[in-house]
């Protein structure tokens, strides 16, 4: 399962939570606008936007899980197995490998509405990257400052939602997940008042109660809940520190815990990096499982008209500040 969120404080950030019991061996990567984008059958693109975000590197390809363009617009891959469809070559469309996705849309469009467009003439064709990298089923958010959309391949033909709570996680499709929030309008941040009975003197007794109820489990239709209810009422300080940590915060709120999502034969998800992209600035910062230690990459301090790729690996194992 994972989670994929944004937020807006003075800075707009974009991230995501990568829940699973393997890793691609993904580092932060940027693209930069002359490394050319070679596409299985669509023209390859010599110049284009450049990207920063998560991908694994396999035979010179970044297959991204998650980017951002120079201009902030952001998507991430998340999976959605059971219900993604990718169909025939269709004449007329341009056809697209589900692996090719990301970078066919950050590398030409910059806002949600261009996004929404090219999307729209876009078909998702059923071709694996290689037979040890087969296709995988996938949804995606695509968001710029303003507004975010979800993106859904199925049988019965391409949906484009608009997301309003700007989330995303897993099954079932994103209709369910809006309707869903319906089930828990009532919950606040403030302090309930007694609704029950007139007749009856009920009190907080606790802070907080105002959101009893707010599903806490790690399945996805729960994580879209409490993660759309932390992230709609977040505060942060309009700070560039502040908007970022209140961001990770958000991630955290449907953090997986090694050992609590079994999945049988001796696996366990558990969340594997959380990514929280300034979109404004190009900075890509992340934590994972085993750093609780904030990194960062900043695409303009890399060589944005160069022709290879910037790969940064993970920084893993913690960072101590020992203050004695
Ligand atoms: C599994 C991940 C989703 C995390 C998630 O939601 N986990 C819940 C599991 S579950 O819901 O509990 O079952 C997704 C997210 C992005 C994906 C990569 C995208 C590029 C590339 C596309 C190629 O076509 C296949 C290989 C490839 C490297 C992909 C591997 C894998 O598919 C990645 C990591």
């Amino acid at each position: 399962m994972c989670m994929a969120a944004t937020y807006k404080d003075k800075d707009h950030y974009f991230g995501r939570n990568l829940d699973l019991e393997i890793s691609y061996g993904q580092k932060v990567v940027v693209t930069p606008r002359n490394k050319e984008f070679a596409y299985r059958h669509e023209n390859a693109e010599k110049t284009h936007l450049a990207l920063i975000g998560m991908a694994a590197v396999v035979d010179g390809c970044p297959l991204y899980f998650d980017a951002t363009n120079e201009n902030g617009l952001s998507m991430a891959g998340l999976n959605f197995p059971g219900n993604a469809y990718y169909g025939e070559m269709k004449e007329g469309s341009h056809n697209i490998a589900p692996f090719e996705f990301i970078p066919w849309v950050l590398c030409k469009c910059s806002t949600v509405e261009e996004a929404r467009a090219l999307i729209s003439g876009t078909n998702l064709i059923d071709e694996d990257f290689s037979d040890a990298l087969p296709a995988s089923p996938l949804h995606w958010i695509v968001s710029d400052r303003e507004s975010s959309i979800v993106v859904e391949y199925m049988e019965s033909g391409l949906s484009i939602y608009d997301d309003p709570a700007g989330i995303l996680t897993n099954n079932p499709p994103f209709p369910f997940h809006m309707h869903n929030l319906a089930n828990y309008m009532n919950l606040s941040a403030g302090v309930p008042e007694n609704r029950f009975s007139k007749d009856i003197d009920l009190r907080p007794y606790s802070r907080g109660m105002g959101a009893m109820g707010l599903p806490g489990d790690l399945s996805s239709a729960s994580r879209f809940v409490k993660a759309a209810f932390t992230k709609l009422n977040s505060l942060s300080d309009g700070t560039e520190e502040g908007g970022m940590t209140q961001f990770f915060h958000i991630m955290d709120s449907v953090q997986q815990q090694m050992g609590c999502c079994y999945l049988g034969d001796e696996k366990y998800e558990y969340t594997i990096y959380t990514s929280c992209c300034d979109t404004d600035k190009g900075i890509y910062y992340y934590r994972t499982y085993g750093n609780s230690q904030i990194t960062g990459v900043d695409m303009h301090r890399t060589d944005l008209d160069s022709d290879v790729l910037a790969e940064f690996p993970l920084v893993e194992g913690q960072h101590v500040l020992m203050q004695n």
